[in-house]
């Protein structure tokens, strides 16, 4: 006897109650667990609906059916468990439906107990092969799907190809990238032969390497054009293939469109928080605050003045987690150095005379987010060596106080002085220095940039006529020209104030070279060219313009771009005289004698 329980649910049906005690008691002793019983048909047919039995041993006559009924029942219902039909009056006719309807074995009576015992065995054993094959055919199933499903989802390309280079199979995102690049690639395509030109042959290479050395070819990079010519770079990984039984091999190729990712990369913006401009500069500026924004660590922006180290320091306090929590700007020559200590760190009362309550520091109350010290090249020996401690430390000792104070602040400093030239002349501690410059953000000034000069004068011309609620439209060619033979020694500060003085004082809707300050003109700025197709007569020379002059001579100076302007509103308004003098700002008589003056043939107007 085998005591340990044997897998399979095994079913008894005899309608003689002997029997079917004689039988459970003998297969439970084998071992066999549950061996269930019944004593009818219907008891039967009842326990084989309601879940799967492993084995059925039935005698062959039931009291009001037969055995064999059960049989072609449960085969009727599509319940598979199988059947030992056991007989005491064996008959050719019964035994061939037992057969018929997929009995395992036709046991005569008297029952010989190994024989059973061998047929229990045979069929348990195949009923529990049978079992694990459907789990594993299941569980084969369900991994296809899976593999089906991400084959298809996956935005990178997957090609898988034989031994050939024919495509054996591709997903949808290999079919839009050979819609882009290569159409009419698909199954059954030949890589060979389409990736014979030198743009591809990079592809073709790899897929050879893998086919010959089985060994997969890691990630590498390169570049192509797509039907319509727009630059791609692809990431390329190509690993062997092997298919299961038939022994087929070939390759996969598995490619990522990295274009996206590098054109969002270079793509060039013209404003990043506060800062307009979008020369290449500017756009590596743009890129390291993105990158040190999210990095916790101490940095120093330089600059001449007015290029915008402020803005540097919010666009990285913006940039950073801990935008949601102050930041705490201090110029430090903005305070009177004995005061500056007591300003950064704070004060216990009577500290000193005047300190009449405790006073919480910037430092402090920047905790949590960024504390920005501009001119810090000008700070004292003390503070520098407070600071320091400081940053090394994260703790600190308002003045006049013994308990250290722990805060979690970032520390953001800006110069406009030469930082190492103070260290080597021994004003500035180099600790300090290098502990501060962890990162270093240039700025360049403006005249290493002229390409934002423009965008920055066009900026602050629309920021400026909103705030002083005039209508002006832009800059003359004269005036731009100045503006970018101009040095900028005050970069964009200077200009900004240059353009705001310009709407102050611009008489009109644009702003001409006489609206600059004199400092800006330059002997060789010489009036625009009319365009003579729109002018009867080309106006008198103009003078070239110098800042302070009278409301003529300005009006002189650009009269060809005033003429220009004024002809192409016109054209814009359909010649509609009243609708262009309200957009030039100008009344209609002006309108009408400016028209006159220049000599404007309004027959000529190209309708826009
Ligand atoms: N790229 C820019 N785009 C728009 N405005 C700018 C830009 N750079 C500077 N500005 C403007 O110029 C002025 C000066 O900028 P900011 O104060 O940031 O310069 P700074 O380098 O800190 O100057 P300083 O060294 O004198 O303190 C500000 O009004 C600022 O808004």
């Amino acid at each position: 006897m085998n005591s340990a329980p044997k897998t399979g649910s095994i079913l008894v049906v005899d309608d003689e109650a002997s029997l079917r005690e004689t039988f459970q008691f003998f297969l439970s002793r084998e071992g066999y667990d549950p061996v269930l019983t019944a004593a009818t048909f219907d008891e039967a047919f009842s326990i084989l609906s309601s879940g799967p039995v492993d084995l059925v041993i039935s005698d062959i006559v039931l009291h009001e059916a037969s055995g064999i009924e059960l049989l072609r029942r449960t085969r009727q219902n599509g319940i598979d468990s199988p059947f030992i039909i056991i007989t005491g009056y064996p008959e050719v006719k019964t035994a061939a439906d037992a057969l018929r309807y997929g009995a395992f074995d036709y046991i005569v009576k008297p029952v010989d107990k190994d024989a059973l015992l061998r047929s229990v065995r045979l069929v348990l054993r195949q009923r529990q092969l049978e079992r694990l094959k459907s789990q594993a055919e299941e569980e084969r199933e369900r991994y296809r799907l899976l593999l089906d499903t991400v084959f298809k989802s996956v935005t990178d390309a997957i090609i898988i190809v034989d031994d050939e280079l024919n495509i054996i199979n591709l997903n949808a995102a290999a079919r839009q990238l050979f819609a882009d690049l290569l159409p009419g690639c698909t199954e059954g395509t030949n890589l060979s032969a389409t990736f014979c030109s030198a743009e591809f042959s990079t592809l073709r290479t790899d897929l050879l390497r893998v086919l010959q050395t089985g060994e997969e070819v890691v990630e590498h990079r390169f570049e192509c054009n797509t039907i319509d010519n727009k630059p791609k770079i692809l990431s390329i990984c190509t690993s062997p293939f092997c298919e299961g039984g038939d022994n087929r091999h070939g390759a996969v190729l598995v490619i990522r469109d990295m274009s996206v990712r590098c054109l969002q990369q270079r793509s060039r913006c013209s404003s990043f928080h506060r800062f307009i401009g979008s020369s290449d500069v500017m756009q590596a500026v743009y890129t390291m605050i993105e990158n040190v924004g999210r990095v916790d660590t101490t940095v120093l922006i330089t600059g001449e003045s007015g290029t915008g180290k402020e803005l540097a320091a919010e666009a990285l306090h913006r940039e950073s987690s801990r935008n949601r929590m102050p930041l705490v700007k201090l110029d430090c020559t903005a305070i009177p150095e004995n005061l500056l200590e007591s300003e950064l760190f704070g004060h216990k009362k009577g500290a000193f005379t005047g300190a009449d309550k405790d006073r919480r520091g910037l430092i402090m109350q920047a905790d949590g987010g960024t504390l920005f010290l501009d001119e810090i090249g000008e700070i004292s020996a003390m503070t520098q060596l407070r600071l320091l401690r400081f940053l090394q430390e994260r703790t600190f000792y308002p003045v006049g106080s013994d308990t250290p104070m722990v805060v979690d602040t970032r520390v953001i400093t800006a110069t406009n002085v030469n930082l190492k030239e103070k260290v080597q002349q021994g004003t500035f501690r180099e600790d300090l220095y290098f502990r501060l410059r962890v990162i270093d953000i240039s700025l360049p000034p403006l005249r290493r940039r002229n390409s934002d000069i423009v965008l920055l004068a066009n900026h602050f011309v629309r920021k400026f006529s909103q705030d002083l609620k005039k209508p002006i439209n832009g800059l003359s060619d004269n005036a731009i020209k100045l503006l970018l033979s101009h040095d900028w020694p005050g970069n964009v500060r200077e200009l900004e104030h240059v353009m705001e003085r310009a709407v102050v004082l611009c008489p009109g809707v644009t702003i001409t070279s006489n609206d600059l300050p004199p400092e800006l003109a330059r002997s060789d700025a010489s009036p625009e060219p009319a365009p003579e197709l729109h002018l009867v007569q080309p106006p008198p020379p103009a003078a070239v313009p110098t800042g302070g002059a009278s409301a003529d001579a300005e009006a002189e100076a650009d009269t060809p771009v005033a003429a220009s302007h004024i002809l192409s509103v016109l054209g814009k308004c359909g010649g509609n005289k009243a609708k262009a003098a309200r957009l030039l700002g100008i009344d209609r008589s002006t309108l009408y004698r400016k028209i006159k003056e220049y000599h404007i043939d309004l027959s000529v107007i190209s309708l826009e």
